[in-house]
């Protein structure tokens, strides 16, 4: 698949363009073969108009009587052969070449990007409208959705079965619909959906009152007929029960109607939805004392060079420690990463925690690929600086992984860490468990993908050539809960990160461990 990762993305600009070609070349070629058609139409007419005036005189004349057999032989074959040409049979060999020989996305591009713009839709509470019309928070980026294109992402939902989005899209389709001139889409199509996905949701006497609507435009819709009568029974049926119920006494904060919850939304739960998606809006902080604490300043230690080009740390929060080191990746090692990295991009995977086999999944969406030291300067250049940065070892470390998001890219939170429940890969490398990780961002973003921490209510947003480190495990070697993280969906722009995981092994003089144990509810 392609619209996992942004840099894919560009070939598909390719494959657009041969397209735009070959279609103007078969739209020539058929223009060509209509206007050959008129000529010859124009001339038989004019040669028989003229015959009609006077038939007689007009086959009297040997000429004449000629032309007319012959219009009705060899020129009625040129007709004939060329009402046979089948233009379209070249164009159809070239797109099936080009099918076959370019990048062309597939019916599951069109799922995932039309379930990314959900997701920004949900996680930075986009109004439907707007983003119909192109803006993401009040910034317009791009040509607005037709209401056809709304049918699309609601028929795509209703797909998915996520009827929320599918009831959204179809009411903007509907809104779009009545101000289009050409129609661009069915409107009893578009009741019809909206009908069901209201019902599924619980919301029967108004799937009701929809179907009605769509009965009075389209009487014989077959389908319609049938949900009306379905639609009135289950009405009968509710209005024998009681009415209405509501949840939310005991402990959960939905609340239930016919089915239905209403989602309260709890920004205290460190592992809710809720606090993660308003950290990525940049609605929630760490408390004013916390920050009050933090400092900026400059790190000497770790390397003589460092004297006299120190690193410049901010702490981004304290206990757990989160640091922002800026400017530590040049331009110039960005490009080569980059470069580097692009051809080789998979799908980035999970690994699950019960068979610790690696897979994809819909919670991490980015493509990845791991780069060696030996493969360029730039790559042992940055391993170093890690070394530096951290005062660390890089003997046991990871390859540098570099990930590119793409439309609504994310990655939910997680621990970057293995746990002690899981079952896990690090085991065979005999390294250990990943101490500390190191997050360079490679590109500035425009909108979204920040790095949030929920437990401590921090998020730090991408900028071209800082980077982020944490330790992950106390000095214990206890994994700790606190540093529980989220890559937020991009919302526009491209995100570029390369990270590198720090292991235990080799650091035993460096961090030395303690035998003191961290609380158990911090640790995981
Ligand atoms: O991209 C980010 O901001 C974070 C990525 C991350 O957490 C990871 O790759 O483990
Ligand atoms: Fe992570």
């Amino acid at each position: 698949e392609v619209f996992t990762a942004l840099v894919d993305m560009e070939d598909l600009l390719d494959t657009e363009h041969v397209l735009i070609d070959t279609m103007q070349n078969y739209l020539r070629a058929e223009e060509q073969k209509i206007e050959y058609l008129k000529r010859y139409i124009d001339h038989y007419k004019e040669q028989h108009n003229k015959a009609l005036e006077d038939p007689q005189l007009y086959l009297s004349n040997p000429i004449n009587a000629y032309t007319l057999v012959k219009r009705l032989t060899a020129d009625w074959s040129q007709v004939e052969t060329l009402i046979n040409t089948n233009v379209n049979a070249d164009a159809l060999a070239n797109i099936t070449y080009f099918k076959e020989n370019m990048k062309f996305p597939g019916d599951e591009d069109l799922n995932g990007a039309a379930v990314a713009l959900m997701r920004l839709q949900d996680t930075y509470r986009l109004d439907t409208s707007s983003l119909a019309r192109g803006e993401l928070n009040g910034v317009k980026y791009s040509a607005e959705l037709n209401a056809a294109d709304c049918f699309e992402l609601g028929r795509q939902s209703y797909n998915n079965g996520d009827y929320y989005h599918t009831q959204l899209w179809m009411e903007e389709a509907e809104s779009r619909l009545k101000s289009e001139r050409n129609r661009t889409v069915d409107y009893g199509d578009i009741l019809e959906y909206l009908a069901f996905s209201i019902y599924k949701q619980g919301h029967i006497a108004q799937a009701l009152d929809l179907t009605n609507k769509l009965l009075e435009i389209v009487p014989s819709h077959s389908r319609a007929l049938g949900n009306r009568l379905y639609y009135e029974d289950q009405l009968k049926e509710l209005k024998q029960k009681e009415p209405l119920k509501r949840k939310g006494d005991d402990g959960t904060d939905d609340i239930e109607t016919n089915g239905v919850k209403f989602h309260k939304p709890n920004y205290e739960d460190p592992y809710g939805r809720d606090l993660y998606e308003a950290l990525c809006r940049g609605e929630v902080s760490s408390p004013i004392e916390v920050q009050a604490k933090l400092k900026c300043y400059y790190l000497t230690k770790n390397h003589p060079f460092l004297k006299i080009a120190p690193f410049k740390v901010e702490e981004a929060h304290l206990d757990p420690d989160l640091f922002i080191y800026h400017n530590v990746i040049a331009d110039s090692e960005i490009e080569t990463v980059k470069r580097l990295a692009q051809p080789r991009f998979q799908r980035a995977t999970v690994q699950n925690s019960e068979t610790g086999a690696l897979e994809t999944a819909q919670y991490r969406i980015s493509k990845s690929a791991w780069l060696k030291e030996i493969e360029h300067k730039h790559v042992a250049d940055i391993a170093q600086r890690v070394a530096d940065m951290t005062g660390l070892s890089m003997e046991t470390a990871e390859e540098l992984q570099v990930v590119n998001y793409g439309i609504g890219g994310h990655y939910d939170p997680h621990f970057d860490f293995a746990r002690r429940e899981e079952k896990n890969a690090f085991k065979n490398l005999g390294t250990g468990n990943r101490i500390a990780t190191v997050l360079f961002y490679m590109s500035d973003v425009a909108q979204g993908g920040a790095t949030v921490f929920p437990v401590v209510k921090t998020a730090l947003w991408p900028k071209k050539g800082t980077a982020a480190f944490w330790y992950n495990l106390f000095p214990s070697g206890d994994g700790d809960k606190r540093t529980r993280h989220a890559a937020c969906p991009v919302l526009a722009g491209s995100k570029w990160v390369s990270n590198k995981w720090i292991h235990e092994r080799g650091q035993e003089f460096l961090r030395p461990c303690t035998k003191e144990r961290p609380p158990e509810d911090l640790t995981a």
